[in-house]
């Protein structure tokens, strides 16, 4: 579904991702891995944001920085998510559906899906989590066949995580499409996976089949602090 080869992109004098060479089944893969890893830098150059500095990368067969065509076949949610302030997401939204080809209906289908009652607000009125969802449900306007979402559980609360995870059960349920997510907060979403990659300092640590790995993502990432220890007075 994904396939990269040497890939490799710089800012500067940084090295995001240092060469890069893996291939994504099918399925729902979670993209693990520390702050600053290179993890951002990956979908942005699958979804065609970022063009390679060397190497190549190719999503449904197709060049993301050159394709047209794959745009109507994808669709991605950001972090952090970045909108113009004083339109409504309704208006937002639309955009991405007729983009693709499609109408009011789905604007309406989407935002049923996620529960979303403030469509006509305009969007420099929003909290966090409420662009969070909006976000998210950009990235599924017109029922792409991979769909690409950076932190979609970030800023939302214990409610709307668990509405999250039903949708995205469902739609597993049904095969109704391919999901690469990156997510801090994992361990809610590993049963949805189907393949984990790990990339840490701009190169891939681990990556298999969830079956395969999954004890080793749980020695990776566990949030290791001691309470008993004692407080560093400078701290
Ligand atoms: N547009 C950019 N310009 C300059 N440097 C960038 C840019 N985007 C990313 N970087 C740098 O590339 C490296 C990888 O960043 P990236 O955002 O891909 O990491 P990440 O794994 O997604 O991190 P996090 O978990 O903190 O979101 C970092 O050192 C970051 O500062």
């Amino acid at each position: 579904m994904i396939v990269a080869k040497n890939l490799v992109k710089r800012f500067g004098n940084i090295y995001a991702l240092k060469g890069i060479t893996t291939e994504i089944p099918e399925g729902t893969t979670l993209i693990l891995g520390p702050n600053g890893g290179g993890k951002s830098t990956f979908l942005k150059l699958a979804t065609g944001i970022y063009r390679p500095t060397k190497g190549k990368i190719r999503v449904l067969g197709e060049n993301p920085w050159k394709s047209k065509k794959i745009k109507k076949y994808i669709g991605a949610s950001y972090d952090p998510p970045s909108f113009p302030k004083l339109i409504t997401g309704r208006e937002w939204l639309m955009f991405f559906a007729s983009a693709k080809g499609y109408g009011e209906e789905e604007v309406e289908r989407v935002a049923k899906l996620f529960k979303i009652d403030f469509l006509d607000k305009r969007i420099g009125g929003y909290s966090s989590g409420m662009l969070k969802k909006l976000s998210v449900a950009q990235a599924f306007i017109g029922e792409p066949k991979l769909i690409f979402l950076d932190e979609p559980l970030a800023n939302l609360d214990f409610k709307n995580i668990a509405g999250f995870i039903k949708i995205m059960r469902k739609i597993k349920q049904n095969n109704e499409s391919n999901f690469v997510i990156i997510s801090h907060i994992w361990e809610p979403l590993l049963f949805l996976a189907d393949w984990i990659l790990v990339i840490a300092d701009g190169e891939i640590v681990l990556e298999g089949d969830v079956q395969e790995v999954q004890e080793d993502v749980k020695s990776l990432f566990k949030v290791d602090v001691d309470i008993n220890e004692e407080q560093d007075e400078h701290a």
